[in-house]
């Protein structure tokens, strides 16, 4: 087991390019399962879930090649294979499983899926889809049985705009008799994405991006080659670390667009941006002004970002409000903030954040994948050393983030525990 080693106080000045869109990819990968000839995904991220995904598609027959950033799957062996538990333990994606199998083979067996620990994250939306596509679904010990003589396209309203939901009812719904809608859709870039893959195995697919999607479904899907876009949250954190300690920092591989909002709180603070077509230009600026956020769904304040720039916030002069409507129990960050000197309350969905503070080293743990982004953003604000442990939350998310903070000059490491270490962090 390792941890991270980050010295504080270092200024950030170069160059840092974004990877493949972790949501996207994790979408991307169980939507091969559609098709009856390979397919080829191009600039896929290097992080654990992506390998996760690969092997379970291995596990039910298909044909796998991963190298670097391209993965080709060769679909036409697969089988619907019961995926009860293991794999599909270790991230939340494994639910596209259910979506994907069901369009295919109108039967799938996915366990509930794992994820990072938010509060409750609920699964009926999906569920409610699938029905109505004309599926039956049971729970029996922790496992989703689904089964469908036919899937026949349906109108699905989602009382509660969900990403997962409005990906996973799009997957099984390109392989369904007719026409479905589904109103009140998500409009993350991931859905687009999702839908772009789709459409290039052959799927008739319109209105992602908006939140009425229309889909006719098809009898079946052949491979293609797609390329993933870039990452808007592995972005947003890097302008974030950029705004934290950042001389002359440029984002590359990014499309400015996709994080608009955070774009705008930034320079609400003071902090200097240029954006063009596919690069942002970062420079901290040294008397940050607070400001309120409020999570919302695309295009609004991102939930993944709001932690980070919470740590952002203590370095802000005032009191700032940060409101997660999506998640509202997302602050499992803010204790470990605390450690590090951090004043900041927990009232409701909302923590409240009182700067400005220099913030100090200290030994931290990662609860979830972007608590794990907030506390190395605090890291690198922090006098002295932070030790973050739970890296195995970060490490789902980001690629290579060691290589990368230290190509603009921070001083990052990973160490290995020794056993009293890891002994202390699992009773702690
Ligand atoms: C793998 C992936 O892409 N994960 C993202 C996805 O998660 P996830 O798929 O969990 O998030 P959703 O967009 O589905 O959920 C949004 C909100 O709807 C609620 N809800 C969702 C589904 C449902 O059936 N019932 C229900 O009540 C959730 O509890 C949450 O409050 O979107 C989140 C919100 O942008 C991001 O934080 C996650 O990074
Ligand atoms: C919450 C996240 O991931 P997941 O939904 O995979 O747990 C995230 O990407 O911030």
């Amino acid at each position: 087991m390792e941890k991270l080693m980050i010295e504080g106080g270092k200024v950030l000045k170069g160059k840092i390019s974004v990877s493949g869109a972790k949501n996207s990819a994790v979408a991307l990968i169980p939507a091969a399962i559609l098709a009856e000839s390979p397919v080829t995904i191009e600039q896929l991220p290097n992080i654990s879930d992506v390998h996760t995904l690969s092997e379970l598609l291995e596990e039910i027959g298909g044909e796998v090649t991963l190298e670097n950033t391209k993965l080709t799957v060769d679909p036409s062996k697969m089988v619907a294979m019961p995926l009860p538990s293991g794999k599909v333990k270790k991230l939340r994606a494994s639910y596209y499983l259910m979506g994907a199998m069901l369009g295919r083979f109108k039967k799938a067996v996915v366990g509930m899926p794992g994820g990072c620990h938010l509060g409750p994250r609920p699964i009926d939306q999906h569920i409610k889809g699938f029905e109505a596509l004309g599926a039956k679904v049971t729970n029996e010990q922790g496992a989703i049985y689904l089964r469908a003589d036919e899937l026949i396209g349906a109108r699905i309203y989602l009382d509660v705009v969900s990403v997962g939901a409005t990906i996973n009812i799009m997957l099984a719904a390109v392989r369904a008799k007719g026409q479905t809608i589904i109103e009140n859709a998500a409009k993350e870039p991931e859905i687009i994405d999702v839908a772009t893959l789709l459409t290039n195995m052959g799927a008739k697919i319109k209105g992602a991006g908006t939140d009425v999607i229309r889909i006719e479904g098809v009898d079946s899907l052949h491979g293609c080659r797609h390329s993933i876009i870039p990452d808007r949250i592995e972005a947003g954190t890097f302008l974030i670390m950029a705004a934290a300690m950042g001389k002359e920092v440029i984002i590359e591989n990014v499309i400015p667009h996709h994080i608009e909002s955070l774009i705008a709180k930034l320079r609400e603070m003071g902090v200097h941006i240029e954006a063009n077509e596919d690069q942002v230009y970062v420079a901290k600026q040294d008397n940050m002004k607070s400001v309120d956020i409020k999570t919302l769904v695309y295009p609004g304040f991102p939930t993944d970002l709001q932690q980070p720039f919470t740590s952002l916030l203590t370095n802000a002069t005032g009191t700032s409000i940060v409101t997660d409507t999506i998640y509202n129990a997302r602050f499992k960050h803010v204790d470990e903030l605390r450690r590090m000197g951090a004043n900041i309350k927990v009232e409701g969905s909302a923590a409240i954040i009182e700067g400005k503070r220099q913030l100090q080293g200290a030994r931290v743990k990662a609860s979830d994948l972007r608590a794990g982004a907030a506390l190395v953003v605090a890291g690198l604000m922090a006098e002295g050393i932070t030790e973050v442990t739970g890296l195995e939350h970060i490490d789902r998310g980001y690629e290579n983030l060691v290589s990368k903070l230290k190509g603009l000059g921070a001083n990052v490491w990973r160490e290995t525990m020794d056993e009293q270490e890891i002994e202390k962090m699992q009773n702690a």
